[in-house]
């Protein structure tokens, strides 16, 4: 059975994307996101996906999306901030290696800033992101396998310290 090395859960700034790429490159396996597999399959950025079809359209590609990843990659895989929501990608993520990169709110603010390409911050980011921090929290910290916390640290640092834990 074909599984990814790591998956990376965590909420939006926390650096899935970033860290993921690097992880992938220091590990030699390749990078998948499944925002970006949710653009190819919708032809469109996310941002056009929730004003055209909505939300539910958006989670509802986004379950898809995770599980054809989750059975087909091998190497790093990022999932969208929003993932843990659905009961069925909590599901699907026990057995797997998932590191839980862990953000508090001024470092999240600071990495998204007015929330550009993430619909969901695109009004009041501050306010928004504390509430989906508290709401998520215990989700992150359900299908995690390890945590790693980000806050002040680099990407280099913290692909670092997974690339270890992946390797102990
Ligand atoms: N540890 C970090 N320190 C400072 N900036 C970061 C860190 N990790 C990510 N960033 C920056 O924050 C923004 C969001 O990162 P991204 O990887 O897209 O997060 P996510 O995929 O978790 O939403 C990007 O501009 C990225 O360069
Ligand atoms: O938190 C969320 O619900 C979302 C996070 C985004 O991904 P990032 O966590 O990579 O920003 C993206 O999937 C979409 O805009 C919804
Ligand atoms: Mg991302």
């Amino acid at each position: 059975m074909t599984r990814p090395v790591c998956v990376l859960v965590g909420a939006p700034g926390s650096g899935k994307s970033t860290v993921g790429q690097m992880l992938a490159e220091a590990l030699g396996v390749s990078f998948r996101d499944t925002d970006a597999d949710i653009e190819a399959m919708a032809g469109k950025p996310i941002p056009e996906i929730f004003i055209d079809e909505g939300e539910a359209h958006f989670r509802a590609l986004e379950r898809a999306a995770v599980a054809a990843a989750l059975a087909s990659h091998t190497g790093v895989l990022a999932l969208g901030g929003g993932a843990v929501l659905a009961e069925e990608n909590r599901a699907a993520l026990i057995g797997h290696s998932v590191v839980h990169l862990s953000v508090e709110l001024p470092d999240a603010v600071r990495r998204v800033g007015l929330g550009a390409g993430r619909p969901l911050l695109a009004i009041n980011p501050r306010a928004t992101l504390k509430h989906l921090l508290d709401q998520r929290r215990p989700l992150y910290s359900e299908v995690a396998t390890a945590t790693v916390v980000t806050d002040g640290r680099t990407p280099e640092e913290i692909a670092a310290e997974i690339a270890a834990l992946l390797t102990a």
